[in-house]
């Protein structure tokens, strides 16, 4: 018989910027008012690289309870044992450094995408994991979102046919008048010091879409790695600006065309009038999902006799606690449900994908001529690495 006492993850916050302060808050966003009641959440303990009075104000921005701990160095958090899972949510460029120094201390973790900044990095993580016996996703959120496991039901179940094609597109128009974007030259969206670019930044939603539609959806018998051809634009801090990747999947005759630019938007006036920025197009219709590939909010299944149904799918918000919710909690609430049943990776999102995503955006830099530096590019773990220490 199932328990009707929820099943209670303690979180370890590694980062205090943008991201760590909205996944934190989604976590103590209530479970209920999303109708979920077998998992929980609790922050045990957030830390910091720069200092300890910063994660001190990180707990205190988001809220948490007062028995959170508070830790000036990443490396004191992960060897907390009231903690059972990791959250890294530092840059791209520090995910295999940190992600690892969490793994090898015997951790459970989830990490922000892009997972690293190469596929050596990933499959090392992924080989980790498996020896240390510990869980490990990429902290993916689109993926747990209930419209993308619908949209994932809905193709494996051929509402629209054999799907053949999808193009997916996530793009900020940030073009600045002096031929630069709007983005300093330090900032992590195009500093190659911190894996900036807009392929790993925004093209892994771009990408996300191409795979759970087309790749995902395979028999595992059937999974095919893919072939790429991609065109790469440079900025000129040597980071990507403008990509463009077709994927390719020979024997199931199917093609992911996935688009991400600094310089041009998928929805150009911020009011949806560029229409659906990801369609999935299959023998008998097709899906076309609306909203920013990261957070899409509805979709329609179009089938070839003009049928046209529309599905809605809002983030609740917690009213009780400011109207949080982002739509990141249930990224969380996979985790807390494969810790309970002992599962090591998300079915949702399985290593093997990362590691297939990660080969494919590699391959697309590797045409773009895009090189990251030895420091962040490396796949040896050193503990004491600038991005583990954060002697900056
Ligand atoms: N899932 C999603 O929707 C989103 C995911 N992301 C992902 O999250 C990650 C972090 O992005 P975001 O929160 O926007 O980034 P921020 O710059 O806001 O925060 C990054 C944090 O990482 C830590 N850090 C450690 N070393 C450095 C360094 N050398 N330079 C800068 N920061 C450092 C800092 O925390 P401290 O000093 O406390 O150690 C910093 O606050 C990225 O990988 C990004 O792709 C980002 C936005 C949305
Ligand atoms: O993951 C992300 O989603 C939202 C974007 O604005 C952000 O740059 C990116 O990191």
């Amino acid at each position: 018989m199932a328990s009707s006492t929820p099943y209670t993850v303690r979180w370890g916050i590694m980062a205090t910027g943008w991201i760590a302060e909205v996944f934190t808050k989604d976590l103590l966003a209530n479970p209920a008012v999303r109708d979920v009641h077998d998992v929980r959440h609790e922050v045990a303990a957030a830390a910091s690289s720069s200092s300890k009075d910063r994660a001190v104000e990180f707990l205190t921005k988001v809220k948490a309870p007062d028995s959170a701990k508070a830790y000036g160095s990443y490396h004191e958090l992960v060897a907390d044992p009231d903690i059972d899972i990791i959250y890294v949510a530092t840059p791209h460029s520090h995910h295999f450094q940190n992600a690892m120094l969490a793994l090898e201390a015997g951790k459970n973790v989830l990490c922000e995408k892009a997972l690293t900044v190469n596929a050596a990095q990933a499959r090392k993580l992924v080989e980790t994991a498996r020896a240390k016996g510990v869980f490990f996703m990429e902290a993916v959120w689109t993926r747990y979102f209930p419209l993308s496991i619908q949209v994932r039901d809905l193709i494996s179940s051929g509402a629209i046919g054999n799907v053949y094609r999808t193009i997916a597109d996530l793009s900020v128009g940030r073009d600045a008048p002096d031929g630069k974007v709007d983005f300093p030259d330090s900032n992590r969206m195009v500093n190659p010091d911190l894996a900036g670019g807009a392929l790993l930044d925004l093209g892994i939603y771009a990408l996300t879409w191409v795979f759970q539609t087309l790749y995902h959806v395979q028999p595992e018998e059937q999974k095919e790695s893919p072939k790429v051809v991609a065109a790469v634009n440079k900025y000129h801090t040597g980071a990507d600006e403008t990509t463009s990747i077709i994927v390719q999947f020979p024997q199931h005759k199917s093609h992911g065309i996935a688009l991400t630019s600094l310089r041009v938007a998928s929805d150009v006036d911020g009011q949806g009038s560029s229409g659906a920025a990801i369609r999935i197009q299959g023998s008998e219709g097709e899906i076309q999902v609306i909203g920013p590939a990261y957070c899409p909010l509805q979709y329609k299944v179009i089938k070839k006799d003009g049928k046209v149904d529309v599905v809605d799918c809002p983030i609740p918000k917690d009213a009780e606690r400011d109207g949080w919710g982002q739509g990141m909690f249930w990224e969380a609430d996979e985790c807390a449900r494969c810790l309970r049943d002992g599962s090591k990776e998300s079915k949702s999102l399985p290593w093997s994908e990362s590691v297939v995503i990660m080969e494919v955006m590699e391959e697309t830099l590797r045409q773009g001529e895009v090189v990251y530096p030895e420091v962040i590019a490396t796949d040896v773990f050193d503990a004491q690495s600038p991005l583990n220490t954060g002697k900056r």
